[in-house]
């Protein structure tokens, strides 16, 4: 399943290439504001930080909630203290696009993440362009060589790379890799199988100073606290702020 994700998202970033070409991508995403430091945005603190998703529907779950407004839904999560917006661009199996995330970018001030299946620079340039700060590097679909290009560059762009692990062997590659923001998804994105113990197990093996952040599978307030006591120093949710009033949801898991 994830290696059809991939294909799929690397198509359709092939077809939008006919339409706006690398360099054309390259100049808006050049001339756009410096992107926001993400890292600053989410300092460990005294409470759990907030990585609230924007997420229409998805492989595991099927459709989720209309979301008929991103902007609106990103809005209500930062007024009620997520510290980034997460948006879904993904269009086949998570109904997301990037007028979503240019719509959200101009809705919020803090930080927006590009959720992608990326696999070439292209799509990071697009993220930028569109206006994002962070993209997502999953570890379990790049070759090495790949995932330190891909690293690399979205560091050259001013971005931050939220880099994604779900064993500890990826963990290990991602800290190989230099990376100051390292999720653990508790969800293995072939099987869909969920492993919220997972985290606890590797989180040790993320050095201090670099943040820790715990995602999927956070419906209640006993997943953050789980979450929390193994060390996460922030939590990225989907289904629950989207399936539940996104303000009270938040608010309960800000009060961990
Ligand atoms: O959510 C899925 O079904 C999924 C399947 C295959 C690849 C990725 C998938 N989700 C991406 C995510 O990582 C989650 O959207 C994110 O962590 C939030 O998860 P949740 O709070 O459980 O909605």
């Amino acid at each position: 399943m994830l290696a059809e994700l991939f294909q799929g998202s690397l198509e359709d970033a092939k077809s939008r290439r006919q339409i706006r070409p690398y360099s054309a991508v390259e100049a808006e995403a050049l001339a756009r504001p410096a992107a926001l430091d993400a890292l600053e945005h989410l300092t460990p603190a005294d409470r759990i930080r907030v990585i609230a998703e924007v997420k229409r529907a998805s492989p595991s779950r099927g459709d989720l909630a209309e979301i008929a407004e991103p902007h609106a839904l990103a809005s209500q999560y930062e007024s009620g203290g997520a510290s980034v917006v997460s948006v879904l661009t993904e269009e086949r199996r998570f109904k997301g696009s990037l007028d979503d995330l240019e719509a959200v970018r101009k809705a919020v001030s803090i930080p927006v993440l590009r959720k992608e299946f990326i696999g070439e620079e292209y799509q990071i340039l697009e993220a930028r362009a569109a206006g994002a700060d962070l993209v997502l590097l999953i570890v379990a679909a790049l070759p090495q060589e790949t995932l330190e290009r891909l690293y690399a560059f979205t560091l050259e762009l001013g971005m931050t790379p939220l880099v994604e692990a779900h064993s500890a062997d990826e963990v290990a590659r991602s800290v190989d890799l230099g990376s100051q923001l390292i999720g653990v998804n508790a969800r293995d994105l072939s099987t869909f199988e969920l492993d919220r113990e997972l985290f606890g197990r590797v989180a040790d093996q993320i050095p201090a100073g670099v943040i820790r952040v715990a995602e999927s599978a956070v419906l209640g307030i006993d997943d953050v606290q789980r979450y929390r006591e193994a060390g996460a120093d922030a939590i990225l949710v989907g289904e629950a702020l989207v399936t539940n009033d996104p303000i009270a949801t938040l608010a309960s898991f800000l009060s961990v």
